[in-house]
């Protein structure tokens, strides 16, 4: 789409703006030239241009409704097409993303999520919410997980710190689903969840503490 494009190239510019350096690894798997659900972490509004610098073409995002009420932010993620989601129905929800399900592989697109639902730059990684995986059983197709860095060194809302910074993403191999079922939807999750917490504190430099609050996502 074209409105697409010019949301991606102009948000691209901002990082000359803020002085933000992207180093990307990974872009290669996202050629797997399928529809896919893309689940990645989700610390602050950086995210925005940290998305447009890797966004594939024909990919969509999940958003919460209330964003679309929010002027002409609302405005330019209706025009970029943003599927939004009712997050206080999860009844709501779990039908808007079956149908999602069905739509990313008659018009072959891949679905971004964050699958934390919500901004988090405590420097950890929260607990995943499961619509994403579903999402990927359903339509069984590969969940490919994406990861930043922590924006913890350059920019930190409470201590009123932006700076200049460096962002490492890595976009790490597809994991497939072909032949999981419902059943399998905790398993995927908590794989996910790992692999992309372990990838968060290698990128950042973090050490991951053994006695640290490892969480995994029980039934
Ligand atoms: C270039 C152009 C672009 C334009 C501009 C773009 C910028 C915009 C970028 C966008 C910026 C965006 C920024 C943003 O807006 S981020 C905020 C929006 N994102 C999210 O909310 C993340 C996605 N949310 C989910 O995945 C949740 O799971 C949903 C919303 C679906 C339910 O959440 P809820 O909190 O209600 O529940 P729960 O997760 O605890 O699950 C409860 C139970 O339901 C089960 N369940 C869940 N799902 C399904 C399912 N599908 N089929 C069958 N079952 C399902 C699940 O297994 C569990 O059961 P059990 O396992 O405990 O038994
Ligand atoms: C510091 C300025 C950085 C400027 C970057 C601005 C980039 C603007 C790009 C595209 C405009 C449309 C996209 C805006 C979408 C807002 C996404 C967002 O971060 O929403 C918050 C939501 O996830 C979770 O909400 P809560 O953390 O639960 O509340």
């Amino acid at each position: 789409m074209r409105s697409t494009r010019i949301i991606k190239n102009v948000v691209k510019t901002f990082k000359y703006l803020y002085g933000l350096r992207f180093e990307v690894k990974g872009l290669e798997n996202f050629k797997v030239g399928s529809p896919c659900v893309i689940v990645s972490n989700h610390q602050s509004i950086l995210d925005m241009m940290g998305l447009m610098e890797i966004l594939p073409d024909r990919c969509v995002q999940i958003a919460k409704k209330e964003l679309l009420y929010t002027g002409s932010v609302g405005l330019v993620m209706y025009l970029g097409g943003v599927i939004f989601i009712n997050r206080k129905s999860t009844s709501n929800a779990k039908m808007v993303m079956a149908d999602v399900a069905k739509t990313m592989l008659s018009e072959n697109v891949m679905v971004w999520i964050y699958p934390e639902g919500t901004r988090n730059g405590n420097g950890d990684l929260l607990p995943f919410k499961k619509g994403a995986f579903h999402l990927a059983i359903q339509a069984q197709v590969p969940v490919i997980p994406v990861v930043y860095s922590s924006f913890s060194s350059f920019y930190d809302r409470k201590k009123n710190l932006f700076t200049s910074g460096k962002i490492r993403v890595e976009v790490l191999e597809p994991i497939e689903t072909k032949g999981l079922t419902p059943e399998d939807v905790t398993e995927l999750t908590n794989r996910c969840y790992s692999t992309m917490r372990e990838t968060f504190f290698r990128l950042s430099g973090l050490v991951n503490e053994p006695n640290g609050p490892a969480r995994t996502h029980l039934q």
